[in-house]
């Protein structure tokens, strides 16, 4: 029996089942809900009483045409004629297993890092890898640090490129992710680990008290199994050309003029009034709300959110992370002001926290905060500015991208938009933007306005990137470009008025925004898809 290539795959526990609930009910109903592979799990069981329970759990998984795995017991699983094994790093060797068991139709291995899991898969007899804990967990009591999502994205990645290089005919191994998944963050765990060649996850998911200590494991199986169908049947669409592109800002101009969303800005004390104006100038409506209190209310109404690191503090990261949790599980669209990510390791160690809590849709900053955030030395950053540019900026937000599985904009003097797939180029704009502090963060208000616009339009406007439709719920590639397009041909509007210098350029700014046609942008528009 072949295993399937991104499985939902149950780990038993006895210990967690519910009072009355036998484990053979249990597997019995989690089968009809979806699981496709089962691991029998035993830690404190007697051989005895192992075995047995392992010859029940064989017969309903061989009725279901599933796959039975035995943790650890090669003894056991020779005993009861199931032919696939489960090992952790402590247990017996893939190659001591082999030895003892030739027949071995399916061996699967733990791993936690990019060692483990690429030595696991040097070799032809492992069919699965699992890596984890993705999460806390309380099914294991020596689990090691949790992953977070994008660590389990960085080691698939790794994996696969391993695989790559790999000689032999060895198929590409199976992968789950597994600890502390449910529900409610299986879809951010699924979006991390999605291909962007095929747009279908790489990594299945194991869980154990997601199903096991559910009172209706059926019902936890299927919504768990919907899930995973989402990130295996999305097909990726095409590259959009420069006309689609603006004809898709249209669409999104006209919606957002008919009915602005409301934009919740967690931003910084310095451009908080102005991004207010801009706000209103683009008929969107904002909200400054810093209280985690209501930042699920507030998720609830909202077209989309806005999230601005300029002043940090602890107490605002506390709101970005409970409003950001809010924005991901209701589907809203989140735009991510990274600002002066590189300025201090302070900024740069919360930033990571936050990207591994929050699914972002769209991240946009200078070249020095994108530098920040991909790891590149090469461009320096003076505070909330930057000081530099990337030799490669088409990379630079192409990997970016990829590597934070959102659109990525890198603002400037010529702007790049990418979902990864896609790179944009967007050469509008004067350069009194550059003499105006702000106009970065109002920059990310335009994009929030376009980005409202998308989701609530999200039934008729496909993404580009399947993934990014889960989390921003529409088509966050042309939002982004919409955004800057507006901000910065707003400008050149602005600067035809002769303002005497940066004050009355602001002034003529948020005019010229409250003035913007959707013409004034296609005619205008200076863009190129690279
Ligand atoms: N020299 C320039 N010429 C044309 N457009 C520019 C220039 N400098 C900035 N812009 C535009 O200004 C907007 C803001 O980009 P910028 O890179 O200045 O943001 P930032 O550094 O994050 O700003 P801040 O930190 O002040 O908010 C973008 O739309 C960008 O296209
Ligand atoms: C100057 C400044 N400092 C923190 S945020 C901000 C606004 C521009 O990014």
């Amino acid at each position: 029996m072949a295993l399937p290539r991104s499985p939902l795959y149950l780990v038993t526990q006895r210990e967690a089942l519910p009072p009355g609930v036998s484990l053979e009910q249990c597997v019995q109903e989690a089968l009809q809900g979806g699981v496709e592979i089962v691991q029998l799990r035993e830690k404190h069981a007697d051989s005895r009483e192992f075995l047995e329970i392992a010859r029940g759990l064989q017969t309903i998984c061989d009725a279901a045409e599933v796959p039975l795995v035995i943790n650890d017991r090669v003894d056991i699983a020779l005993a009861c004629g199931c032919r696939a094994v489960h090992l952790g790093q402590s247990d017996l060797s893939v190659k001591d297993v082999c030895a003892l068991m030739p027949t071995a139709k399916s061996i699967g291995v733990s791993a936690h890092d990019v060692s483990e899991a690429t030595v696991a898969c040097a070799t032809d007899d492992v069919s699965l890898i699992g890596i984890g804990p993705i999460y806390a967990t309380t099914s294991k009591s020596d689990a090691k640090e949790a992953l977070g999502p994008r660590k389990l994205a960085r080691i698939i990645d790794a994996l696969r490129a391993y695989e790559r290089t790999l000689s032999s005919a060895n198929g590409r191994v199976s992968i789950v992710a597994i600890g502390g998944i449910n529900a409610s963050n299986a879809a951010r765990v699924l979006h991390m680990t999605c291909n962007f060649d095929t747009g279908e996850t790489e990594a299945g998911l194991a869980v154990i008290s997601a199903i096991v200590s559910s009172p209706r494991p059926r019902e936890a199986a299927q919504s768990l199994s919907d899930i995973l169908a989402d990130y295996r049947s999305e097909g990726r669409s095409h590259k959009p050309s420069r006309e689609d592109l603006l004809a898709n800002v249209v669409r999104l101009h006209d919606s957002s003029r008919e009915s602005g969303g409301l934009l919740h800005h967690i931003t910084n004390t310095v451009v908080q009034n102005q991004c207010a104006n801009v706000a209103l100038a683009l008929r969107a409506s904002p909200i400054m709300s810093m209280s985690p209190e209501e930042a699920g209310d507030l998720s609830a109404i909202l077209g989309c959110l806005v999230i601005n690191l300029g002043t940090l503090t602890d107490d605002s990261l506390r709101v970005m992370k409970e409003a950001g949790r809010h924005a991901n599980s209701n589907k809203k669209p989140i735009v991510f002001d990274p600002v002066g990510v590189g300025a201090s390791a302070f900024r740069q160690s919360k930033t990571d926290q936050l990207l591994d809590h929050v699914q972002m849709s769209i991240i946009k900053g200078n070249a020095g905060e994108l530098a920040a955030l991909s790891g590149d030395k090469s461009v320096r950053a003076r505070g909330v500015d930057s000081a530099g540019g990337f030799a490669d900026p088409v990379k630079a937000v192409r990997d970016l991208a990829r590597q934070e599985r959102c659109v990525v904009v890198l603002t400037g003097q010529i702007d790049y938009i990418s979902d990864g797939m896609t790179v944009i180029k967007l050469s509008n704009g004067v350069p009194h933007l550059g003499n105006i502090t702000g106009s970065g963060c109002a920059t990310g208000t335009c994009i929030a306005a376009y980005a409202s616009a998308a989701h609530s339009m999200s039934t008729t406007m496909r993404a580009t990137v399947p993934q990014a439709s889960i989390w921003g719920g529409g088509d966050m590639l042309s939002a982004a470009v919409g955004g800057i397009l507006a901000m910065t041909v707003a400008a050149e509007i602005a600067m035809e008025k002769q303002p005497g210098g940066p004050s009355t350029f602001t002034g003529h700014l948020i005019d010229a925004l409250y003035n913007l046609t959707a013409q004034n942008l296609v005619e205008r528009a200076r863009v190129e898809v690279v």
